[in-house]
């Protein structure tokens, strides 16, 4: 097992601009909304996205949910799908998406999910988009690519692995993983980062201030818009669990989702290298 030091193995892959880059090179995050009334998840995962380095970030949604999120949105672009198979094509090019987010617990969450398997885009799996699964959590796992990352928090996880719940949480995660194939974040005051590889990280520095809703949300953008950068999925993982935290850390009390993407940036100046940071 790896504890991850301070700012850990993954500081050094952290994806730095390079001088010749363009927005598309940065890396293309799509972000599935739920409904109308249900935005704020998808909103708050996609600012995250962009302020953690994804170039283009978009939001996909039911066109009545449209006028909401472009109401609310700026640099994130706001774009109507109608069903499955039209989410998958207009997202052919993507390299990462985040869905689960208030996305609903119906079958067209399911569906959703199917279409974006087929995009070879990594997908981060959050929230409603793991618990739909509660009765059949192999058909999740047969969707999902190596590369790809859960990202359950304890009510999540034994709906998925109800079998692991009991074990301590850095076994609980790694066995996830190994199941599911893919990356496992099992958040908690101590989040566990595991690999079907066989790594396995505590995230070291977790901070009590980040128990609010919606940090989760924010916690999927922020995976999501590292690993859209080309970033090895579980070092996106632990990177944006430490990153995460040590924002909520430095913020304190009072910290609501909606403060975190706005401190990523004065974190990832202090990890940059030095030609990189501010002037
Ligand atoms: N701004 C927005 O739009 C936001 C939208 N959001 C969206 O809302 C939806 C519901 O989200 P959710 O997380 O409350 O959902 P869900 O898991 O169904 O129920 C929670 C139940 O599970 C249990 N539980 C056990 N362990 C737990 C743990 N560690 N952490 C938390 N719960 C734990 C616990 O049961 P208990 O143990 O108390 O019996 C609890 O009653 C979902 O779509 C989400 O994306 C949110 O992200 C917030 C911001
Ligand atoms: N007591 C705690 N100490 C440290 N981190 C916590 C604590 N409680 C929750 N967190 C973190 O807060 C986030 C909550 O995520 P989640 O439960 O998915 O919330 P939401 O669905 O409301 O976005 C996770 O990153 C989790 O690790």
């Amino acid at each position: 097992m790896t504890v991850l030091p301070e700012a850990g193995d993954w500081r050094s892959r952290l994806p730095w601009s390079e001088a010749d880059t363009h927005k598309h090179a940065r890396g293309r995050l799509a972000v599935v909304s739920g409904p109308a009334h249900r935005t704020g998840a998808a909103r708050l995962a996609a600012r995250a996205a962009l302020r953690i380095g994804a170039g283009l970030v978009r939001v996909m949604a039911s066109p009545a949910a449209i006028p909401v999120l472009a109401a609310s949105l700026e640099a994130v672009m706001v774009e109507p799908f109608d069903g499955a198979d039209d989410l998958g094509h207009r997202l052919r090019e993507v390299d990462a998406v985040v869905i689960g987010p208030a996305a609903g617990m119906g079958e067209e969450t399911v569906g959703n999910l199917h279409a974006l398997a087929r995009t070879g885009a990594v997908l981060v799996v959050d929230a409603d988009a793991l618990s739909v699964f509660e009765s059949h959590p192999d058909d999740l796992f047969a969707l999902l690519d190596r590369d790809d990352v859960l990202t359950p928090h304890g009510g999540e996880f034994v709906r998925l692995f109800p079998d692991l719940a009991d074990l301590p949480s850095t076994e609980a995660a790694a066995q996830a993983s190994v199941r599911a194939d893919a990356v496992v974040l099992l958040k908690g005051h101590e989040t566990v980062i595991a690999a079907p590889d066989g790594r396995v990280a505590v995230n070291p520095n977790g901070s009590p201030w980040l128990a609010t809703a919606g940090t989760g949300d924010v916690l999927a953008g922020m995976i999501g818009g590292l690993a859209a950068q080309h970033m090895d999925s579980f070092d996106a993982a632990c990177a944006a669990a430490w990153i995460h935290a040590e924002a909520a850390r430095r913020f304190g009390p009072g910290l609501i989702a909606e403060d975190l993407p706005d401190l990523i940036p004065g974190i990832l100046a202090g990890l940059a290298p030095k030609d990189l940071r501010p002037s």
